[in-house]
């Protein structure tokens, strides 16, 4: 008898189970059979194609799944005849935490049942859903084609052991026996029949319920008037409670969205209903059938590089894989389906996957239809602003990746804008209608706070003149990809941190007297300042603030810089250019003072004060205070 301790991590789980996630406790036998019709998925494919696995389970083999229930027993048993597990599988699969994603999963954790057990399938946790019913569970497996059997065992406390057992075929038995106060309401025909007709109506495969019932003879008329008494005999009954047809074969106008929406749930494991369906049966040179989903809330692990590929490859109904992260771009990774290819060979390995031109054209297919159906949603503007809550972020990485439909994602993307209010965004096509049409060009500034963003004194000239600018406040996507864009219909994107300011009226010569009147004072200011700029000069970009910083547009560097970022290397920050305006108090004062420790101080705040309105970070906050200190005692 071998007995093993679980990881920490699954300990710390089965302690949440058992303790936390009491809601929704139903979804146990939901992610059970869901198991159940993938063992058998996987050895669907095997017999297909490996002769010697055919053999061995036989021609006839087909998967199937059948539930029973004890009363006297408080248990539920559900056994498939799928691939199965040996010992090493167990304590792998259900022992230890086999996907990193367990560790999130309970670091992920609100206190908020509903939500958590919601979160249980989102992290490939769901075995040990049973844990929130079951006081000990039996899993008795045999692998296909091998000859041992085991039997895993555990309370769900700190550890399992694993002991080898017979068993005649290949396959699993999952033996549950409920705590009391739970068997009441699981052991009952027509509660389990409901949750398999709710969840896993379209699992592939027939799940059949059986169970012993006591039926009583049926007297004639006759035999009522003679007084006798009907026998009672118990009769073993074997019922099929669920379709077992692949959802996604059956014509549209068959199915209800209700079919739809219970379909989603068995294979996301979201207990919510999702935002989007989107079922297509595409005929032609390539003949498969899509069916996706767009889940109300982003799945977890978006943003994790070890990320689960929501979509599942099958060919003529066969599963292939549900491993394949090639099927959909990355930045469709939310997305959620099934597709089912009718030219794809059986026997296509991940080599060929990859490659595949008939896979590339599907996904090709898929990935137009997915972003003409999010078009479509954006008519509904209410849903729209719950997809765009979720998912602006993968569509701007998609905008980036996707060359051959960047115009299309363009379009879905919404920003925040100098002409946007109370959390509402404006799309690009709206930004343009709006814009004069002489202005050929989308402003937009980055950053990572939006207050500090609407605050900048970059956007003076640009108020003034009524010229909308996107704020961009997702800094960590916006700075690498708004540089990148290109143009949307022909109007480039402008950074305006580093173009020339909008226009004001002024002439050349106007410019020239007041670049002349100010160039002692900026030379002064750029002694002063030394390294810490690149530049001082006057500019007509300010109305209200003496000073503001931008980037250097021309210097190859900061080009540089940018590529590097692009790369998620890290990169100095080079000194940006300061700027003054000539029209400010301060600024105006300053060119008269012949205070020289005065102009120092002052120098030094001009540029701090105009880093701090950009969100940047001062070098050297105490002489910051300082140099502000000793400048209001003079002027006291
Ligand atoms: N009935 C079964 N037959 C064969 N293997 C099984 C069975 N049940 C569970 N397993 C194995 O145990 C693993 C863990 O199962 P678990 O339900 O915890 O997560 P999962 O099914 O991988 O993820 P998810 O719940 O997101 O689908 C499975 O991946 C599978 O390898």
């Amino acid at each position: 008898m071998a007995k093993h301790q679980f990881q920490t991590e699954v300990g710390q789980l089965l302690h949440l189970m058992t303790h936390s996630l009491y809601s929704n406790k139903e979804i146990f036998i939901r992610e059970l059979v869901s198991n159940a019709s993938d063992a058998i998925d996987k050895l669907n494919y095997l017999k297909l194609t490996d002769e010697n696995m055919k053999k061995s389970i036989g021609e006839d083999w087909s998967g199937e799944i059948n539930i029973s229930f004890d009363e006297k027993d408080k248990s539920i048993t559900i056994v498939d005849n799928g691939i199965g597990m040996n010992e090493e599988d167990l304590i792998s699969s259900i022992g230890t935490i086999a996907k990193s994603g367990t560790k999130s999963f309970v670091e992920a954790l609100t206190g908020d049942a509903k939500k958590d057990s919601n979160l249980i399938g989102q992290f490939g946790v769901g075995f040990y859903s049973v844990f929130m019913v079951a006081s000990n569970v039996d899993v008795i497996s045999k692998k296909a084609g091998e000859d041992t059997a085991y039997k895993w065992s555990s309370t769900g406390t700190g550890e399992f052991e694993i002991i080898p057992v017979t068993k005649e075929t290949n396959g699993t038995v999952i033996y549950i026996k409920l705590k009391d106060e739970e068997a009441e309401e699981f052991v009952n025909k027509h509660r389990i029949s409901n949750i398999i007709g709710k969840y896993s109506n379209h699992i592939a495969y027939p799940i059949f319920l059986n169970y012993q019932e006591e039926v009583e003879e049926e007297l004639s008329e006759e035999d009522k008037k003679a007084g006798k008494e009907a026998k009672k005999s118990v009769e073993n009954k074997h019922e099929k409670i669920n379709e077992a047809t692949a959802l996604w074969t059956q014509p549209k106008s068959n199915l209800k969205q209700e079919d739809y929406n219970e379909f989603y749930k068995s294979i996301s494991h979201d207990s919510q209903d999702p935002l989007c369906t989107i079922h297509t049966k595409a005929e032609g040179v390539n003949e498969y059938t899509t069916l996706f989903y767009i889940p109300k809330t982003a799945p977890m692990d978006m943003y994790r590089a070890d990320y689960q590929p929501g979509v599942k490859l099958y060919v003529k109904r066969v599963f292939i894989t549900d491993d394949e992260k090639e099927l959909l771009p990355t930045y469709l990774r939310f997305v959620r389906g099934i597709i089912d290819s009718e030219d794809l060979p059986l026997n296509v390995s991940r080599e060929i996957l990859q490659e595949n031109r008939i896979l590339a054209n599907i996904k090709q297919g898929s990935v137009k239809k997915i972003l003409n159906e999010i078009k479509k949603l954006a008519k509904d503007e209410e849903k729209y602003e719950e997809f765009i809550s979720q998912y602006n972020r993968p569509l701007k990485e998609g905008a980036y990746q996707d060359f051959t439909n960047k115009d299309l994602i363009l379009d879905l993307i919404r920003y925040k804008s100098t002409k946007t209010e109370n959390g509402k965004l404006t799309s690009l096509k709206a930004y343009k209608e709006r814009a004069n049409s002489e202005q050929k060009a989308i402003y937009y500034i980055v950053g990572e706070n939006e207050k500090v963003l609407r605050n900048s004194p970059l956007l003076e000239s640009y108020k003034k003149n009524d010229i909308e600018v996107l704020i961009c406040d997702d800094k960590e996507i916006d700075e690498i990809i708004t540089p990148t864009l290109g143009a949307y219909q022909e109007w480039e994107f402008k950074d305006i941190t580093s173009v020339e300011p909008p226009k004001v009226e002024q002439t050349e010569e106007e410019k020239k007297e007041v670049e002349e009147k100010f160039q002692d004072i900026t030379k002064k200011i750029k002694d002063i300042l030394g390294e810490s700029v690149k530049e001082v000069k006057i500019t007509n970009r300010l109305s209200e603030s003496p000073s503001c910083v931008v980037k250097d547009a021309n210097d190859p560097m900061a080009q540089m810089a940018q590529m590097m970022k692009a790369m998620g290397q890290e990169v100095p920050e080079s000194a940006p250019i300061l700027e003054i305006n000539p029209d400010h108090e301060i600024v105006k004062k300053l060119n008269g003072c012949s205070d020289d420790s005065m102009i120092d101080d002052v120098s030094w705040v001009l540029l701090d004060q105009a880093k701090l309105s950009e969100g940047m970070e001062i070098t050297d906050a105490v002489s910051f205070a300082q140099r502000l200190s000793r400048i209001t005692a003079k002027a006291l």
